[in-house]
């Protein structure tokens, strides 16, 4: 079922859920069956992630301090009011949806080859003993345009091409705008990520988890953090509630607020804000009956960068805690290890005696 390995990565056999889900609907694969510690309790702790109302970023410093405060406290928040037209919204999910329900083997002429990350599978997956999601990925580098692959963009359903193109456009100048308000709520300029950043790298990733018989044995997603500057996260209407994030010890649902984006913080921002905005650790759920749609988008450095945190946020009482880098290495090391927390930003910290 997965396809011909190119790399010597073996990951044995990778049973695609939604053929699980229609052939033996009741079966749950050993390989997906996670640790008792891993396993997602029922019990939900509801607290509201901070919502932002970008209509009101563009006015001052009121919304911007609001911005800073959920960068700051959350790292994750939901944004209104964004500007991006609602058809745009529905059309991703649309196309994205129908790619999901064909044929497998349509689907697997864009298969996600071992150890890569664009096309259709799933993704981080490196040893025959690693447990497996209770997802189906599809992924398209997007920009800049030598990271695409035109094989892997599919040629069905009608007007997938066309509307991920539209809708990726639209995703870009949110994510330069909210940079821009983010450097803003840290009394940068505002301009001061996207020159860093330089050509961005922006990559869309669709998730697609079908139910699953027993939510509280699998993940949908397993614990990471985005190696992003920022992520931006629209969670399908009708979808079930999937998405929780690590906060105060305890796993929080990100309850979907219709129209709303999810953005979160990255690694990246986090170095580079000396860790003053961190990226938080978050993870997919599945749900006995309902399914579930996320659509992601990935706004990265560009790869020749040099990243580190900015001597404006480093000082005699936040002493430099990352060192610099280059961005395509930390993103190697990214794509070559498995979802682990924040295990991958060991790579950039500076060990201190610190907590964090
Ligand atoms: O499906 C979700 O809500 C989580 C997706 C996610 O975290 C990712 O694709 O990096
Ligand atoms: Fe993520």
């Amino acid at each position: 079922m997965a396809p011909v390995p190119i790399s010597p990565i073996k990951v044995g056999h990778i049973d695609d859920v939604q053929e699980l889900r229609k052939h033996r609907p009741t079966v749950i694969p050993e390989r997906f069956v996670r640790d008792i510690t891993e396993r997602p309790v029922t019990a939900c702790f509801t607290r509201d992630v901070p919502v932002i109302d970008f209509s009101e970023l563009m006015k001052g410093e009121k919304e911007i301090s609001r911005l800073g405060d959920a960068c700051e406290k959350w790292g994750f928040f939901q944004v209104v009011n964004h500007g991006i037209g609602l058809d745009l919204l529905e059309r991703i999910e649309k196309v994205g949806m129908e790619f999901f329900m064909l044929p497998l083997d349509e689907k697997q002429k864009y298969a996600m080859a071992p150890g890569t990350v664009q096309g259709y599978g799933q993704a981080f997956v490196f040893s025959e003993e690693q447990k497996l999601d209770w997802c189906n990925m599809f992924a398209l580098g997007l920009e800049p345009r030598f990271i695409r692959n035109p094989k892997l963009w599919p040629k069905r359903p009608d007007h997938f091409s066309e509307t991920v193109e539209a809708y990726s456009a639209e995703i870009r100048k949110l994510c330069e705008n909210l940079l821009k308000y983010i450097a803003m709520s840290l009394g940068l300029k505002g301009s001061v990520f996207e020159e860093m950043l330089e050509s961005a790298v922006q990559a869309v990733r669709m998730n697609y988890y079908p139910p699953c018989p027993r939510p509280d044995l699998v993940l949908g997603l397993s614990p990471h953090s985005d190696g992003s500057a920022i992520t931006v996260l629209q969670q399908g209407k009708g979808s079930s509630v999937g998405l929780q994030i690590f906060k105060d010890d305890k796993w929080v649902p990100v309850l979907p607020l219709p129209n709303a984006l999810v953005i979160n913080i990255g690694d990246t921002l986090e170095v580079l804000t000396n860790g003053r905005y961190k990226s938080v650790e978050h993870r997919a759920v599945t749900h006995r009956t309902k399914d579930r749609l996320s659509i992601v988008t990935f706004y990265a450095p560009s790869y020749e960068v040099e990243l580190g945190p900015m001597p404006e946020l480093v000082d005699e009482d936040n002493p430099c805690r990352y060192k610099r880098y280059n961005h395509g290495e930390y993103n190697k090391h990214y794509l070559a290890n498995k979802l682990e927390g924040k295990k991958r930003l060991e790579f950039a910290k500076i060990q201190s005696n610190s907590s964090d």
